[in-house]
C-alpha cells in the first residue's frame, strides 16, 4: 500500500525585501508603489507623500530604474529573486524534517499569503527568518508588521530578529572574503558597505547601525584585520533628507587621494545579489573609483546559495525552533 508522507509540523520562512516581476517601467512601477507605501520605509503623512509619489517619484523613477535591473536581469528573473530560491532550496536541503520556503515583503511571493498557506497547511509551528542579517525597524519590522496582521495572536509563529554577530553567519561571510582574496588578490583596502537608512530613525533609537559596526567588528576579527584594514560606509540614499554616513559612493571617491588604489568591497547586509550590490556597487561605483583614479574595485559577491550560508541559517533557524518546542527562550 501507498504511503504518504505526513506534513511536516515545523515550518521556515525566509523573508527576503522582493524586486520587481520584470524590467520593466510597469512592473517596476507595482514594486515600487507597494515598497514606497510602507510607513516602515517612508514615514511622510499620506496626504503629503501620496501626491510626490504617484505624479513624481513613480513616473519619473520607474523607466530609470527598470533599465538598471535590465543590466543585471538573469535568465531566470531577478537576481534578488533567483538567489533567495536557490537559498531556500539549500536550506530545506539541510532541514530533511521542516518545510522550508522563501517570500518576499513586496511583491511575489507574497508573505501574507505564504504565511497563511503555511497555517492552512497545519503546520503548528511557524519561524520567519527575514534574510535581514541586521534589525532595522526599516525593514525586519515591516516583516512583523505582516506577520502580526495574519496571526494576530503571534500564535504559532515566531520571527528571528537579528543574526548580525551569529557565529555560523559571521564565519560564512568571513570564509567568502578570504576566498575571494585567494582567487583574486587582495586590495588595499576592505570596504564594507551596507544599505543606508534616514540618520532620523537611528536618532530614534533605530539599532540598525550599531548592528552593522557589531557585524563588522566580528567579521574584522575572524580575519584578524587591522583597523586600518577596513572601512564601513552606507549606499543607496533615498531623498533627500541626511542618511548614515559616510556615504559609499563618497568614500570610495576619496580614497584614491588617500593612496588607495585597489579597493575589494563586501556587502554583508544583503543575504544575495541584487540591484543595489550588482548594478550600484559592482558596476556604477567601480567605474565611479576608477574615474576618481582608482585602479580597480573588486567586488566579493554576497552569500548567495553558498553551503555556508545554508548551513548558518539552517542552524539559526534549528537552534530557534528547538528552543522554541523545548520552551527554553521567552515566547
Ligand atoms: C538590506 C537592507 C535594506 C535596508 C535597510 C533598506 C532600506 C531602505 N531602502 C529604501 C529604498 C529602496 N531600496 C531599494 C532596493 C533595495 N533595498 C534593499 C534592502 C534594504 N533596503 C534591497 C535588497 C534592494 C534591491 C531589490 C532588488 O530588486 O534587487 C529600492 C528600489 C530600487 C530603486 O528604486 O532605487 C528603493 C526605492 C529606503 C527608503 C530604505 C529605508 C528607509
Ligand atoms: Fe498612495
Ligand atoms: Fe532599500
Amino acid at each position: 500500500m501507498a504511503t504518504s508522507t505526513p506534513p511536516a509540523r515545523d515550518a521556515v520562512l525566509l523573508v527576503n525585501l522582493g524586486t520587481p516581476s520584470a524590467p520593466t517601467p510597469r512592473a517596476v512601477r507595482r514594486y515600487l508603489a507597494q515598497f514606497l507605501h510602507d510607513h516602515r520605509v517612508v514615514q511622510l503623512t499620506r496626504w503629503l507623500w501620496c501626491p510626490l509619489l504617484h505624479f513624481l517619484i513613480l513616473p519619473l523613477r520607474s523607466p530609470r530604474v527598470a533599465r538598471k535591473y535590465a543590466e543585471i536581469w538573469m535568465d531566470e528573473g531577478s537576481p534578488l529573486a533567483v538567489h533567495t530560491r536557490r537559498l531556500a532550496e539549500a536550506v530545506q536541503a539541510r532541514l530533511p524534517d521542516v518545510r522550508v520556503s522563501h517570500a518576499m515583503r513586496y511583491g511575489e511571493p507574497a508573505l501574507a499569503s505564504a504565511l497563511a498557506g503555511l497555517q492552512a497547511s497545519g503546520a503548528a509551528r511557524i519561524l520567519v527568518l527575514p534574510l535581514y542579517p541586521q534589525y532595522s525597524t526599516t525593514t525586519t519590522a515591516s516583516v512583523v508588521d505582516v506577520v502580526e496582521a495574519v496571526a494576530a495572536d503571534g500564535d504559532g509563529v515566531r520571527v528571528v530578529d537579528d543574526y548580525a554577530v551569529d557565529p555560523g553567519w559571521v564565519s560564512a561571510v568571513a570564509g567568502s572574503i578570504r576566498a575571494h582574496w585567494q582567487a583574486q588578490g587582495r586590495g588595499d583596502l576592505l570596504l564594507f558597505s551596507f544599505h543606508g537608512i534616514p540618520q532620523r530613525l537611528v536618532d530614534a533609537g533605530d539599532p540598525y547601525r550599531r548592528r552593522c559596526e557589531a557585524g563588522v567588528e566580528a567579521i574584522a576579527a575572524a580575519l584578524a584585520l587591522e583597523s586600518a584594514d577596513y572601512r564601513v560606509a552606507f549606499q543607496s540614499r533615498f531623498g533627500r533628507e541626511p542618511w548614515l554616513q559616510p556615504a559609499t559612493d563618497q568614500l570610495l571617491q576619496a580614497l584614491p587621494a588617500e593612496g588607495v588604489r585597489r579597493v575589494d568591497v563586501v556587502c554583508p547586509g544583503f543575504a544575495v545579489d541584487c540591484l543595489e550590490t550588482l548594478e550600484e556597487i559592482a558596476m556604477q561605483n567601480a567605474a565611479a573609483f576608477r574615474a576618481a583614479g582608482g585602479e580597480s574595485l573588486s567586488y566579493i559577491p554576497c552569500l548567495n546559495d553558498a553551503p555556508a550560508h545554508a548551513e548558518a541559517l539552517a542552524a539559526i533557524a534549528t537552534r530557534a525552533l528547538d528552543a522554541w518546542r523545548t520552551g527554553t527562550d521567552g515566547p
